[in-house]
């Protein structure tokens, strides 16, 4: 049976240091402000941008929302980032995505300031993150090397299998757990013997997207399996791109959807924003 990696437990723990620290800041007259925009009125981004304010009033950062209408054109987008950018008042500028198709993503990411980046995807912030130099580290893989620090799983060494090779999660993952000293593989959709490599891994992350695909077929006895996936499964209920009920038994350590990476990725968007706010001095 797995150790369940408690993704709840150690945000909350993350988030009580960090409210810690923004008291300490408030009380040298600091006050720390994440503007939090949203195009549209997607669900699922609704709920996951109503958990980032929510995590920014427990800890004591003030959020500034902008709930833009679907019809917002780029141009009116990008002239509230540019604002935002020049407010001294602003510490982190974060843009929930996907954005509608009418808007490109990438000019979006681009205008924000690498200095309010907390989301860690602008070029300059990736690309520091890829050569060593201090910069925001995107939330979901930053999130993923405390929960193993925290659960006191030894990385160094290890053969790290990612699985998925986005910008946002699997590229930054792959050099967070290089920087650990970890040997890595990243696989992807056209990874001709995909299970073989699973099987070799010591830690297994799963970022493909698709719901429940990582059986225990693909896992190593004793491996660490952290799944990245978010998917809502027939009956309305969470669930992974790992089948958490095949593959709990021969892990040696997994984490749950929900209550594993997701609250993790939220936690650490709020250590980014304190950064901002610390970098500032
Ligand atoms: N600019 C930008 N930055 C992001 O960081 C970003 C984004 N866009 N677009 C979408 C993804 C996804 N993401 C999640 C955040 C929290 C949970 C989360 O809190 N999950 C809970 C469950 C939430 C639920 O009930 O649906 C859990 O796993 O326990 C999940 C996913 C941030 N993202």
């Amino acid at each position: 049976m797995a150790k369940l990696i408690n993704g709840k437990e150690i945000s909350q723990q993350i988030k009580d240091e960090l409210k810690e620290k923004v008291s300490a800041l408030k009380a040298q007259g600091k006050n720390i402000c994440l503007a939090v925009i949203q195009v549209g009125n997607d669900p699922a981004s609704s709920v996951y941008v109503g958990n980032k304010k929510k995590a920014c009033a427990y800890i004591g950062i003030e959020s500034r929302a902008f709930e833009l209408p679907e019809e917002t054109t780029e141009e009116e987008l990008l002239s509230i980032i540019k604002d935002l950018n020049e407010d001294d008042g602003v510490h982190g500028i974060l843009v929930q995505l996907p954005v509608p198709k009418h808007i490109n993503e990438e000019k979006i990411i681009n205008a924000i300031s690498p200095k309010k980046d907390v989301d860690g995807f602008h070029p300059e912030s990736v690309g520091s993150l890829c050569i060593g130099r201090p910069g925001f580290v995107s939330c979901t893989p930053a999130g993923i090397i405390q929960l193993l620090k925290r659960s006191e799983i030894d990385i160094e060494g290890k053969h790290c299998v990612v699985i998925g090779r986005s910008n946002i999660v699997g590229k930054p993952m792959a050099l967070l757990m290089l920087r650990e000293n970890a040997t890595v593989t990243i696989c992807h959709s056209r990874t001709k013997n995909l299970k073989e490599i699973c099987k070799e891994a010591d830690i297994l992350i799963v970022a493909i997207g698709k719901p429940k695909m990582i059986d225990a077929s693909y896992v190593k006895d004793g491996a660490t399996v952290i799944d990245v996936g978010i998917h809502r499964d027939a009956n309305n209920k969470l669930c992974g791109d790992v089948d958490f009920a095949s593959v709990e038994p021969v892990a040696g350590a997994i984490t749950p959807v929900p209550g594993g990476v997701g609250p993790m990725t939220i936690a650490m968007l709020m250590n980014n924003c304190v950064e901002a706010a610390e970098r500032e001095e």
